[in-house]
């Protein structure tokens, strides 16, 4: 999915949900994966079989499907948020509310930007974020999960967000802070690609463990570095420990990162991304060289040797078995 715009009629719940694409190039790719001819819209090409339901609109034309939108959702893979904000901008109401569910970052030459930031600045609304351990097949199955919303100051929109993307099966907790709800969501995707270098390896549960609980470490270090404010509790969330669980056992990047570490580093991520996605985006990889950036720029690399490692191996710099070499020899975080 790539965005989502929500018009709310007073008192009635949302009205109307657009799906839209942001780009001219991918109108045909992505809605002809959509069938309109059925009677609810279905995702043919990644949700076979899934109803979206009789309110979902699949609208090429984005700046129609944000005229007079109030609530906007950002769904997309991070790599594409830049172009989707700029072709909106001077476009969305100025009391529109954003929430962002993408997991990555942008980095720029002044430093980490985080994407609800981003779309903030980009189009003057405030921006909340919903992260968790939310795999989208099992979600559309209707299967329990739960996520977090993420917000700044305002309760309120919080709750209303909450409201919004409530079901029986889908379980929403509010959070006050942006950051570390945001940031969970994001790094989960790098301890992903390590988890899918165990696996491809076979080196074993125990092993898996413990690059998870490295990965914790670091993300909690890493958000800590970046915003002083952020939360221990938000770990305990559905955006902290239950993505990286999910994430590391049943997620694309954790699959892929197998792939790869099975073919002994000699494919390459994007070779194996197209051949195994279908079109779907991988952002561990991108985020693992994100992360790379701010500490190098930082001089902070030997402070977090899982995530620097990741993207070693990801850049062909360092074979899949350096993943758990790289412990031993250099265990720097204190335990
Ligand atoms: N799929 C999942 O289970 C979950 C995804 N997320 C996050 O949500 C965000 C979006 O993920 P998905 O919906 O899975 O994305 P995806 O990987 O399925 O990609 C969505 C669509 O983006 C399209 N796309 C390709 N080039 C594009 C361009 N230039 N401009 C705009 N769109 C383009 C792709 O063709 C694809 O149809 C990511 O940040 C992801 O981490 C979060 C939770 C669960
Ligand atoms: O974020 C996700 C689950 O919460 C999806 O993870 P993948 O992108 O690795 O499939």
């Amino acid at each position: 999915m790539v965005l989502m715009i929500i018009k709310l009629g007073l008192n009635q719940g949302f009205q109307l949900l657009v799906v839209a694409v942001g780009e001219v190039l991918l109108l045909n790719s992505l809605l002809s994966t959509l069938s309109t001819s059925a009677l609810f819209m279905e995702n043919v090409k990644y949700l076979p079989g899934i109803k979206l339901g009789k309110n979902v609109i699949a609208d090429p034309d984005l700046d129609n499907a944000v005229k007079g939108a109030n609530m906007l959702v950002f769904v997309t893979p991070h790599q594409f948020i830049d172009n989707i904000c700029k072709s909106l901008v001077g476009k969305v109401r100025s009391d529109a509310e954003a929430i962002s569910l993408i997991k990555g970052m942008e980095v720029k030459i002044e430093g980490p930007c985080l994407i609800s930031t981003y779309i903030s600045e980009q189009l003057g609304i405030n921006c909340s974020v919903l992260m968790g351990a939310n795999l989208a097949s099992e979600i559309a199955e209707e299967k329990f999960s739960e996520a977090t919303v993420g917000y700044g100051n305002n309760r309120e929109i919080a709750e209303q967000w909450v409201q919004l993307f409530t079901t029986p099966y889908f379980m929403v907790t509010p959070v006050q802070d942006v950051e570390g709800v945001e940031l969970c969501g994001t790094l989960k995707n790098v301890v992903a690609i390590a988890a899918g270098f165990v696996d491809g390896l076979d080196m074993g549960n125990n092993t898996k463990a413990a690059i998870i609980r490295f990965g914790l470490r670091e993300m909690r270090e890493f958000c800590k570095l970046l915003f002083s404010s952020v939360k221990d509790d938000s770990f305990f969330e559905s955006c902290g420990v239950a993505d990286v669980i999910t994430t590391c056992f049943g997620g694309r990047n954790r699959k892929v990162a197998e792939a790869f570490a099975k073919n002994g580093g000699k494919r390459s991520f994007y070779e194996l991304e197209a051949e195994m996605l279908q079109g779907q985006k991988l952002q561990g990889v991108p985020t693992a060289r994100e992360v790379y950036e701010v500490l190098r720029h930082r001089g902070l690399l030997e402070l977090f040797p899982l995530f620097a490692t990741v993207h070693e191996i990801c850049s062909g710099c360092l074979p899949p078995s350096a993943i758990v070499i790289y412990s031993e020899k250099k265990p720097r975080l204190p335990v």
